[in-house]
């Protein structure tokens, strides 16, 4: 994708903040716009738990887009508290914002988090998500006709992210709200997160496809070892479970479903390293940890 300005035009380069609901497609289109996996998705919401910054880079700039987690539906006061705080926290210093929702689905969190972001003052541009699974499309024009008659947007797109359509225009309209800017990353790079961190991210979103439901809240990743071995890289994950009891659904009968999870990981791994992995996975109980401990562990720290 490039859209090509004028050879006039400045380079612009800037952050954009990716909010909206939970399972609207938010990770999907980073890594659209990306064009690698440096986000993962799932059909279960709350799939994105950190803030991740991916790394757009285009002819005519570059956009720093920050994949926020989706925001709970809760009780009313709670879920505007919430939401205020996560459009601010994840707005803070931003050049612009992209509200993804859902094609034909106008929410009332819809409704908080443009209000959020219009008060922060910051540019929105609404992006229609999922275009692909509306069967009737006539439908589309009275749908924005209705979102956008009381509120102002940058500007709007229809898009499936998940095909990659519709995404030429966004950016070409999203790099219009940045400054005029010198690329701030190298043009190869494609996130701030460290390979080791995205292996492990991997992991975690192969627990989540193969368990869905039955995956116990407290599972956390770790990546006890990365390693270059010449070509190839050596990573050794562990899946760290509350209690005994729970080993078994991680595993499966007979550990097929360890194995399931493992070749997923892999194969996610040689294509965003470019390279062949050789993975371990194991699955362990974190017998006697703080919840501190727990916590830092999530992040991929441990002593
Ligand atoms: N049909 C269709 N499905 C999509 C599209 N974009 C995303 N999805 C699906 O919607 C589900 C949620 O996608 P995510 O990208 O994980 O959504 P998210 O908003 O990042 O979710 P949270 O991490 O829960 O905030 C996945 O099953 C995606 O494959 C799209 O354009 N069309």
């Amino acid at each position: 994708m490039s859209p090509s300005d004028s050879t006039q035009a400045p380079f612009r380069a800037g952050t954009v903040a990716v909010l909206g609901r939970p399972n609207v497609g938010k990770s999907t289109l980073v890594n659209a716009l990306v064009g690698a996996k440096v986000s993962i998705v799932s059909p279960r919401p709350q799939t994105t738990r950190h803030r991740l910054l991916g790394i757009a880079s285009f002819d005519a700039g570059q956009l720093l887009l920050v994949d926020t987690p989706g925001i709970h539906r809760e009780q009313k006061r709670a879920m505007n508290r919430m939401m205020n705080r996560a459009a601010r926290g994840a707005v803070e210093g931003v050049d612009a914002a992209a509200l993804v929702i859902e094609a034909g689905r106008w929410t009332e969190e819809d409704g908080l988090a443009y209000s959020a972001l219009n008060a922060a003052g910051v540019p929105v541009a609404l992006v229609v998500n999922k275009v692909d699974k509306m069967a009737d499309k006539t439908e589309l024009l009275p749908f924005i006709a209705e979102v956008t008659r009381e509120r102002v947007f940058a500007s709007v797109h229809l898009v499936s992210a998940l095909k990659s359509k519709g995404l030429d225009v966004l950016v070409k309209d999203l790099l219009q709200l940045m400054p005029a800017s010198a690329p701030i990353y190298g043009e190869d790079e494609i996130t701030d997160r460290s390979e080791r961190f995205l292996a492990g991210e991997l992991v975690r979103e192969q627990l989540m496809l193969r368990l869905g439901e039955e995956l116990p809240y407290s599972t956390t990743v770790e990546i006890e070892r990365f390693e270059e071995d010449g070509e190839m890289l050596r990573i050794a994950a562990i899946v760290w479970v509350e209690r005994e009891g729970q080993k078994p659904i991680v595993i499966g009968k007979g550990g097929e479903r360890m194995k399931a999870i493992s070749t997923g990981a892999r194969i996610g791994m040689e294509k965003l390293f470019g390279r062949k992995v050789f993975l371990e996975t194991w699955c362990r109980v974190r017998e006697g940890w703080s919840d501190d401990e727990a916590a830092l562990r999530r992040f991929g720290y441990s002593d």
